[in-house]
């Protein structure tokens, strides 16, 4: 495939976002890819809305995986692209339209010269939530299949093409999400004190979350605690009687993550004596930080010294990804690509430079055809 064929891939997928374990369409995009390929080495398994790829190698002593995410986010594009997302209000905002365009890329290069072991591509479904990485691995198919050492990489907005970074440890934090429902009596907008206000409970609430990482947390620790979405009543002059707020936990250490859902609980409590409602925590899908491993690090960076790309030692972020449930059990690592884009992740007009595609195509191709499983 040349930097043509993978603009087309990337830009056809970039029309078709899909959330979590409803990419039926990129499912089949995906399998209508591989199925151009040179069949020889490969075989196909289906699970889920994703897949499993092996490239069966030539003198296997064990097997490399590399995993690529396939779903996008619910962002309507702002962007003027001829190839916009034809899924309203959806859009490929965090580049898994590139992270799939690459493992095509790479894995059809694999599949015309397959290397000694054997290689397993892995496009996962879900990473933004629910989480695909925890059932896949509890699949009796990826159980079978399993890799002895994996590795992905996530496309970096902020960083020139050309350059790569990770570092040994961890590279991303745990998360938790954060769904709170607040039940209480609503009225009439004129007679507030026949009533409950949720709205009003509910962005009180978001506020005193705000004080949770600046007044309980050891300053020392990493957290973060975001609400991205507010949802609450029906018309201007109803004081609504339900309210919900939607956010995410991240921390630099997992035990962390407690001592803010207990301050959360705490607040709860509060808020359902001084507001007189009823509030429903749920804490949907929790990920695994992700944690390199150092020997891999160590032999990425020297596959990276010998190739044309810049190598940066790259700080910790507060991303979270399911991918750290692979890296929990399988030793590898994850890596940043530069992309160079104005705008970042999660923002509706991110616009990574496609030349990072063949770069992406080069350096997995390099890393499979280098990398030694421990
Ligand atoms: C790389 C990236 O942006 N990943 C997502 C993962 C989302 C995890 C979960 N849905 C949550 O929000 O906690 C991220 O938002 O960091």
């Amino acid at each position: 495939m040349d930097q043509d064929q993978l603009v087309t891939i990337r830009r056809d997928l970039h029309k078709i976002p899909e959330i979590g374990f409803k990419e039926t369409k990129t499912q089949a995009y995906l399998l209508s890819k591989i199925a151009e390929m040179d069949q020889t080495h490969l075989t196909v398994y289906k699970w889920e809305t994703g897949l499993l790829v092996k490239v069966n190698g030539k003198e296997p002593k064990g097997t490399i995986g590399y995993r690529a995410d396939i779903d996008g986010l619910p962002i309507t594009e702002d962007t003027d692209f001829p190839f916009q997302s034809e899924h309203e209000g959806y859009m490929h905002a965090c580049g898994h339209d590139f992270h799939m365009t690459i493992a095509l890329g790479a894995l059809n290069r694999l599949s015309k010269e397959p290397v000694n072991d054997h290689v397993l591509f892995i496009f996962q479904p879900a990473e933004e939530g629910p989480g695909g990485a925890q059932p896949l691995l509890e699949s009796t198919i990826f159980k079978e299949l399993k890799p002895d050492c994996i590795f992905a990489l996530h496309v970096a907005p902020e960083m020139p093409v050309g350059h790569v970074s990770s570092k040994p440890g961890m590279l991303f934090a745990n998360t938790s999400e954060l769904f709170i429902d607040f039940k209480g009596k609503g009225g009439h907008a004129a007679y507030p004190h026949l009533t409950h206000d949720m709205v009003l409970a509910a962005s009180g609430f978001v506020t005193q979350l705000q004080h949770i990482v600046s007044r309980q947390l050891d300053p020392i620790e990493q957290a973060v605690v975001t609400i991205g979405k507010i949802n609450g009543g029906t018309v201007q002059n109803i004081i609504s009687e339900t309210a919900r707020i939607e956010g995410t936990i991240r921390t630099g250490d997992a035990n962390s993550i407690a001592t803010i859902k207990q301050a959360i609980e705490r607040f709860a409590k509060g808020f359902e004596q001084s507001h007189h409602c009823k509030i429903d925590i749920d804490y949907g899908s929790n990920y695994y930080q992700v944690f390199n491993d150092a020997s891999f690090i160590e032999q990425f960076k020297s596959i990276v010294d010998q190739s044309t790309l810049n190598w940066h030692d790259a700080s910790e972020a507060m991303t979270g990804e399911d991918f750290g449930y692979f890296l929990k059990e399988i030793p590898g690592f994850m890596f940043w690509l530069g992309v160079d884009s104005e705008y970042g992740l999660h923002q509706s007009r991110l616009n990574p430079d496609e030349e990072a595609l063949s770069v992406g195509v080069d350096i997995v191709e390099r890393t499979i055809r280098h990398i030694e499983i421990n």
